[in-house]
């Protein structure tokens, strides 16, 4: 199914952030979203969950019209957002957060035994508290909360800002099984070697547009537009 955002204007107050914004992303695939920092990207990924208020522009899913829909109601049409900054309930355990993530769908076991396998740190560590999980399990438990909705769309804002290599790679293999589960996720990533290694297409923004849309197989480390667009 597909995520298919058009001709989006939006921004915050009298501030306008994207203008004009077109965007696809596909079932089965993982599209990167790459630009220098406050080019809109993390907006985007807000304008698509209905949490900023659109001026111009459609944002459909499958064919069904998002926009306008209350932001609560964003998640049931099968959409996920992971934010920056993880936002896990710190106090409470690990099996807690999962559960609030399910709560929506009806916490059916079976979801959380799929998240449980794709990440079996979370499954050793159940009854610890979020904040006491290290930077990559936390890492986890945002995603796995947000797969207790059954996404169909996934949007990952920079998940691995931060981590050290052994867990960015399990996140990495995580992204992939997803893929390979028909999720289509969208990734906010900076590092030019990690987009090489998991996208399937990539968006360059600047200046809250998507100037350029490129099959990941088209670039090489040095591409013009890693240049361009993230100046690495
Ligand atoms: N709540 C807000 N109110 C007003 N302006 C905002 C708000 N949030 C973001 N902006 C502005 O919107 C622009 C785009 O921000 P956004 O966070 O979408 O960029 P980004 O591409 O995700 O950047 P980064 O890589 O730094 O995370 C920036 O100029 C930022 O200052």
């Amino acid at each position: 199914m597909a995520l298919e955002v058009k001709g989006l204007t939006a921004g915050y107050g009298p501030v306008t952030v994207l203008r004009g914004v077109d965007f696809e992303a596909r079932a089965g695939q993982v599209t990167c979203l790459m630009g220098r920092n406050g080019a809109g990207k993390t907006t985007l990924l807000k304008a698509i969950m209905g949490l900023v208020e659109l001026a111009e522009g459609s944002v459909r899913l499958g064919g069904v019209d998002l926009q306008g829909l209350p932001a609560h109601r964003i998640p049931c049409h099968g959409l996920a957002w992971v934010p920056q900054g993880r936002r896990l309930f710190g106090p409470l355990t690990v099996a807690e957060n999962l559960e609030v993530g399910g709560l929506t769908r009806g916490n059916r076991a079976e979801v959380r035994e799929h998240v449980l396998t794709l990440f079996p740190r979370l499954r050793e560590r159940l009854a610890q508290p979020a904040a006491t999980l290290s930077g990559g399990e936390q890492q986890m438990l945002a995603i796995g909360r947000a797969l207790c909705l059954e996404p169909k769309v996934l949007l990952l804002d920079e998940p691995t800002e931060g981590l050290q290599p052994s867990m960015i790679a399990l996140i990495r293999d995580a992204v992939l099984r997803l893929r390979a589960e028909g999720v289509a996720v969208v990734l906010v990533e900076q590092r030019v070697e990690a987009v090489l290694k998991m996208a399937d297409r990539v968006a360059f923004m600047a200046h809250g547009r998507v100037e350029e849309m490129v099959e990941a197989r088209r670039l090489e480390p040095g591409a013009r537009q890693f240049l361009d667009y993230v100046g690495v």
